[in-house]
């Protein structure tokens, strides 16, 4: 059932972020990750994905939990998730084009601003709390026509750490 990784991309007070070309969040400033292959564990698709999406070799991400969903009570899929801390010393010239959509750094206070349409609906729902806490949890999103209807954050089991 979780299928997808994302990995958030942090440097100081901003993240590298890609906006979709495609769905799911599509137009939307999002992690970047994608689907795990088969033979995958989590961490290493999360690895892949950040250096084919970005070019970056990341050594390793952090662990911070499992993203699931239900949409319209049925269809359910889920995503690992990751935080990178980005060396400072590291430049990365933004916008670029990449495949999948155009990365740009954002500031987490625009990223987490109630204002902001431009990023995924649960994004600020759990992002904050990932920051905040070396915690791992379980979070869910129910969402009913495409918007969040009810949301839920619990402990994650040691044994799907
Ligand atoms: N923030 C957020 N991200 C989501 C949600 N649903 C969802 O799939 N994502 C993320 C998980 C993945 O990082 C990404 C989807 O990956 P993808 O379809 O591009 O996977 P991929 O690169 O392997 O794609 P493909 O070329 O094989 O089709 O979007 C969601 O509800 N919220």
């Amino acid at each position: 059932m979780i299928r997808y990784t994302i990995c958030f991309l942090k440097q100081g007070s901003r993240f590298l972020m890609l906006n979709r070309f495609h769905p799911p969040t599509m137009g939307l400033w999002n992690g970047v990750g994608g689907k795990i292959e088969p033979g995958e564990s989590p961490l290493m698709s999360v690895l892949r994905e950040v250096w084919e999406e970005t070019g970056i070799r990341l050594e390793t991400a952090t662990y911070k939990g499992v993203i699931s969903w239900k949409l319209d009570g049925s269809l359910t899929g889920g995503m690992h998730a990751f935080l990178a801390e980005l060396p400072d010393d590291l430049i990365y010239a933004t916008p670029s084009l990449v495949e999948e959509g155009v990365l740009a750094w954002k500031e987490e206070d625009w990223l987490l601003h109630p204002d902001n349409s431009g990023v995924p609906e649960n994004l600020p729902l759990f992002l904050p709390v990932m920051l905040s806490t070396t915690d791992c949890f379980a979070y869910h999103f129910d969402y009913s026509k495409g918007r969040v209807v009810a949301h839920e954050k619990r402990p994650l089991p040691e044994l799907i750490k």
